[in-house]
């Protein structure tokens, strides 16, 4: 709600308009508009709020599904999550996702419910996500929701602890960072080919501690589905958040969609929205442009998504390479992959091939893969040494697609039709690789181990040949005989399948009915500040790297330092530890936003981590439990780690903001933001800080009201359940 006469970025307007208060360093209580949340990474939160007996602030502006550890094989016969459910911690964590929106009183779309699906899929949907709004989600791709315009990052658990309990967050803002891509496409370029090509220009750390904002030509040309796609992986490029300025596209996606608001409260919306672009002359941090003309069909050939070449291209050759880190690099995911150098992409056989995921599972995905498999031939069938799966996004999204007649034609090329879900994008459910299998997939992360042990994802679909191909061969004059031969598919409106009243959030239960119902496990003592002292250097690794998908089924916050490191530390088949020493790099932290990574570490001992960067969610999920990450210039992080594995002890000293080395070598200073500082110090919880401010955040809710109505809860019909403001007015002592 700030008035600024000079020009705005998109991001500065966004994050003016949600300020609630701000210090004098900068530090920032903003407003969130929309929260989503899943079952894994929010049941230590709703025990937090328990434990503290708080209610959940704004449950009009909450919604909750479950998505990654649900099997998506058919629901015919569900019955309760108990009996469907056969791995007993993917169960637990959706029961306790069940026992917690009852208990709380919040929106939910289970798995009878034919809205439930993949938490980014469903939000835009539902006209859940809109353009202006702050949105979060205990998720790295909550970046996704950016497409329409709004400011969406994701968080870790205690985060989502804070937002539930006050619908804010302590936030500095970050750089304004803009990507143009200008021209048209070349033939078979889509919007995934258009980020892995950005992130392979600016690298998984590029956009570290920036805000994207994608402009140009190229995006505006882009559908919703296909900006999302964009938005998604913005989080692979390191960016808090990616976005895309709304226009026409938008708000043709979001009319009438059953959250969006409707007559009036449209109309006063659409004028607002219609002033969120960047103003001519706005100041950028950082400005990269790339011709349309670079990019053509690309895929990764390593363990990170940086590691892309063109499809007509070749496995690089790490003997070429000149930095000896980023060789090294290149020799250990060969391996991982087991591929040989300068092999051509076209060559790479592949086992599987996984249709799905937040990034590619919407219906124009599955399209152009229909579109695939009917430029093949009336008879052409799934190549026969691949096992290939087509996972919607959502139950509506499903339900869609067979009116199109999508699974038909999908089922009888040989692929397996499945119901709503993350699947194999991250294993989390049954939907697993085997040892040493190779999945061509459509997801975003080529981490290893992501799929299953020793397996890889590979982005474009090669179900019909068996190996990586070039998508261009399914197009010109046959592919267009074969498709203009084949019987017509029907092309629906998503609207025809969005009918269900939107249900007010339920009441929440009663303290005795909550106590009564609740199967989760009792609270875990509370962490205290510790002393920092480190014996160890680990840097950039991603957070799949630091604690594998396995172990983050879990109810708790404890119990994970054997997790650590896991895949790397343990001999898979003697499940012994290994000499695993993990190579000074950037970027530590990288990839999903599991606080379990932090943890880890903790549970561990690792009460700091030195590095040369961190990746912002990770660094944030760190403070949040009272660790330190500590940046230092590469040189400082190598002689450090020599004095670590030389067996001395470095001290770090938090309070003189110094890296303390023995036998008279200078102490090395670092610098730390002075309120996490303090917080640390002072072992300071952020929730009960921000609960200081309850009266300016019932100020600011009253003027949201009254300048943005549609943002209370406006599907729930004046639903939204009122929240005592604290007395207390006393400012914070930031
Ligand atoms: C489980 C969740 C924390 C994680 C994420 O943050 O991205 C997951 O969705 C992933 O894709 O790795
Ligand atoms: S990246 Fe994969 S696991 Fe993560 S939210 Fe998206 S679909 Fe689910």
């Amino acid at each position: 709600m700030v008035t600024s006469t000079s020009p705005r970025t998109l991001y500065d307007k966004i994050w003016d308009d949600h300020v609630v208060d701000v210090n004098d360093d900068g530090l920032a209580l903003i407003y969130i508009d929309r929260h989503l949340v899943h079952e894994v990474t929010s049941p230590q939160a709703f025990e937090g709020l328990r434990n503290a007996g708080r209610p959940v602030r704004r449950p009009d502006c909450t919604l909750a599904t479950v998505d990654h550890n649900i099997p998506t094989v058919s629901r015919k016969n569900f019955q309760s999550v108990a009996t469907f459910i056969d791995e007993p911690d993917s169960r637990a964590q959706c029961a306790a996702l069940e026992d917690n929106v009852k208990e709380f009183g919040l929106t939910y779309f289970g798995m009878t419910d034919k809205r439930q699906g993949i938490v980014h899929i469903i939000g835009p949907e539902q006209g859940f996500t809109l353009p202006g709004i702050t949105c979060v989600c205990g998720d790295s791709h909550t970046s996704t929701h950016g497409a329409f315009g709004s400011l969406a990052f994701g968080i870790g658990t205690s985060e989502v602890e804070h937002v539930l309990a006050t619908q804010t967050l302590l936030q500095k803002k970050g750089k304004n960072m803009r990507i143009t891509v200008d021209g048209d496409l070349l033939e078979g370029v889509t919007s995934k080919d258009v980020i892995l090509h950005i992130i392979g220009v600016i690298g998984t750390a590029g956009g570290t501690g920036s805000v994207i904002e994608y402009a140009g030509s190229v995006f505006r040309g882009f559908s919703m589905e296909a900006r999302m796609s964009v938005c998604n992986m913005s989080i692979e490029a390191g960016a808090r958040a990616g976005m895309v300025a709304p226009d026409e596209v938008t708000f043709n996606y979001l009319r009438n969609r059953p959250l969006a608001p409707k007559g009036d409260a449209w109309d006063r919306a659409e004028a607002y929205w219609r002033t969120l672009k960047t103003d001519d002359g706005a100041k950028f941090d950082i400005e990269v442009n790339i011709p349309s003309s670079d990019i053509i069909p690309t895929v990764t050939w390593g363990t990170s998504p940086q590691d892309t070449v063109p499809i007509t291209g070749a496995v690089p050759d790490p003997s070429k390479i000149e930095d000896p880190v980023k060789r090294a690099s290149a020799e250990r995911s060969l391996a991982y992959m087991g591929l040989t150098a300068n092999t051509l992409m076209e060559d790479i056989k592949v086992d599987k091939v996984f249709i799905g995921s937040c990034t590619n599972s919407r219906i124009e995905d599955l399209r152009s893969a229909a579109k695939i498999v009917l430029a093949a031939g009336a008879d052409a069938k799934v190549a026969p040494n691949v096992d290939a799966m087509v996972v919607p996004g959502s139950g509506l999204i499903k339900k869609q697609a067979e009116a199109e007649g999508l699974d038909v034609l999908f089922k009888r090329a040989g692929f397996d039709w499945r119901e709503a879900g993350c699947s194999m994008c991250l294993g989390m459910n049954p939907d697993q690789l085997s040892p040493g299998q190779r999945c061509a997939s459509t997801s975003n992360r080529n981490f290893e181990g992501r799929q299953g042990s020793g397996a890889q994802p590979w982005p474009p679909a090669a179900a019909m040949t068996g190996k990586l191909t070039d998508v261009r061969k399914f197009m010109g004059a046959t592919a267009e005989a074969n498709i203009a031969a084949a019987p017509k598919l029907i092309v629906s409106s998503a609207f025809d399948f969005l009918d269900d009243p939107v249900l007010p959030p339920p009441e929440p239960q009663t303290a005795e009915e909550a106590k009564a119902n609740s199967s989760l496990p009792p609270s875990d003592a509370p962490s205290t500040v510790q002393k920092f002292i480190i014996p160890l250097h680990i840097e950039n690794v991603d957070t799949d790297m630091i604690i594998p998908k396995q172990f983050l089924k879990t109810l708790k916050r404890t119990g994970l330092a054997d997790a650590l490191f896991f895949t790397l530390r343990k001999d898979p088949h003697t499940g012994k530890d290994t000499d695993f020493h993990p190579e000074p790099r950037t970027n530590f932290g990288c990839g999903s936003s599991r606080e379990h990574a932090p943890w880890s570490l903790d549970n561990f001992g690792i009460r700091c981590v030195i590095a040369p960067s961190f990746a912002d969610i990770f660094k944030n999920n760190a403070m949040q439990n009272g660790m330190l990450p500590v940046v230092l210039p590469q040189a400082d992080c190598f002689a450090l780690a020599e004095d670590a594995e030389a067996g001395l002890d470095l001290e770090v000293d938090l309070e003189k903001q110094e890296v303390r080395r023995p036998n008279g070598k200078p102490a090395i200073p670092f610098t730390v933001d002075p309120f996490r500082r303090h917080c640390l110090l002072n072992g300071l919880d952020d929730i009960a800080l921000t609960m200081q401010r309850g009266e300016a955040i019932a100020g600011f809710e009253s003027r949201r009201s009254e300048t943005w109505p549609w943002l209370d809860g406006f599907g729930f019909k004046g639903a939204r359940i009122p929240v005592p403001v604290a007395k207390s007015g006393k400012k914070l002592d930031w």
